[in-house]
This record gives C-alpha cells, structure tokens and sequence, in this order.
C-alpha cells in the first residue's frame, strides 16, 4: 500500500470500501490512509445525509462502524463552533475538511498535576476543502474549531481503534475529565435521546 499508487475512490462508499480493506491488517499506514483519505475528493450528494447543524454544539454521525476497526462519522460545525481541548484515547485520529473551513489549534499534554495553569498552545493551522490532518496522543492534544461565523464546516473523522470516551481538558489549568462522546445519528438515523427527560426537551435536539 504504497501511498504514490493510490486510486482516488470516486465516491464515500468507494473510500469506506478501500478503508475496510486498510484496516484489515493490524499495522496502521498512517501515510497511506492520509493519503487515500485526501485523494477522495468531497462530494456533497455522498455526505449531504449526515449534514445535521445544532445551534448550541458540532453534531457527531457515525456513518460506518468498520468492522469494529474503526468508526468513520461526519462531525457538522455550525458557525463558530468548536470543540473542548481533547485527547485520543490512545487511538489514531484522521480528520479530512468535507466543506468549509476547520481550524486545529494543539496543545502540549499538561504536566499532570493539578491546576498546572494555562496549557501550551503549539500553535494553530487552517485546513481547507479534502485537506487531512492527523493526530495521535503522542503528537499532542487539540482543539478543532470552524473558523467562520458566515459558513458551516463539515468534516469526517476516522479512529482506530474506536472509542466512546476521552479526556477533556481546561485550557486554563490544565486539569482533564472524561468524556463520553455520543452520536447526534447513527447510519443516518437520529439517535434516541438519553432516558433523561430533560436530554430531549425542544432546544435540545
Ligand atoms: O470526535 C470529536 O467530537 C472531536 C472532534 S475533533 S478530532
Ligand atoms: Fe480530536
């Protein structure tokens, strides 16, 4: 799977279809599914399904769930919107612009104590359009943000392995909680909300 002979998929089912064949095997080719993933070219018809935008938070809906290798969602940011601080449980974490803009700042792990202080941005990077960008907790943490406050952002993310919980952490001292991440739909279906009666009031949805 050298990354110089890739065929670029003509459609999503096309990527899913040659990402199942990827991560068959147990060693990851971080290169390779970088490549493979930037060579799709976005197509709103392959990805218009999972669109969903909330007004208070970015919606995550897993579109594949890759034979337990991995989960592939399609996470959709409304203007401004962003994500907390966060790590990868462990997992890689390829995250490809399907639409607008997305803007990854990093950050260095906190020392680990508690109330350290504010954290260490490592800087910032503009993604744009079929752009990939990939991390894993060794290269650090992040915070990924659509930058516009006119457009929406659409982006698909791949993990592997797949997690449902991760650390979330304080810009300003440091200290992390963990975090379930839940899905807004899954193959295209709103999920059910939680048995809470206050997860499905109006607003909420
Ligand atoms: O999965 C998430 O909610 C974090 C998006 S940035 S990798
Ligand atoms: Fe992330």
């Amino acid at each position: 799977t050298d990354p110089k002979t890739i065929v670029p998929p003509k459609n999503l089912d096309e990527l899913i279809e040659e990402l199942h064949k990827v991560f068959d095997s147990d060693h990851v080719n971080v290169e390779y599914v970088t490549e493979l993933m930037a060579s799709y070219k976005s197509n709103p018809k392959d990805w218009k399904k999972f669109a969903i935008f909330d007004l208070h938070r970015y919606t995550r809906n897993l579109v594949d769930a890759g034979n337990g290798k991995f989960n592939l969602m399609v996470l959709c940011w409304n203007t401004s919107q962003g994500s907390a601080i966060h790590d990868h449980a462990n997992a890689h974490c390829f995250m490809k612009v399907l639409d607008g803009h997305s803007q990854e700042e990093l950050f260095e792990w906190p020392p680990g104590s508690e109330d350290d202080g504010e954290m260490k941005s490592k800087g910032k990077k503009l993604y744009e359009r079929d752009q990939v960008a990939y991390i894993s907790d060794t290269i650090g943490l992040h915070r990924v943000e659509n930058p516009s406050h006119s457009d929406t952002s659409v982006t698909l993310h791949l993990y592997s392995p797949p997690f449902s919980e991760c650390q979330s952490f304080d810009e300003r001292t440091g200290n992390a909680r963990k975090v379930q991440v839940t899905f807004w739909s899954q193959f295209g279906k709103r999920t059910p909300c939680a048995k809470l009666p206050s997860s499905c009031v109006p607003e909420n949805n």
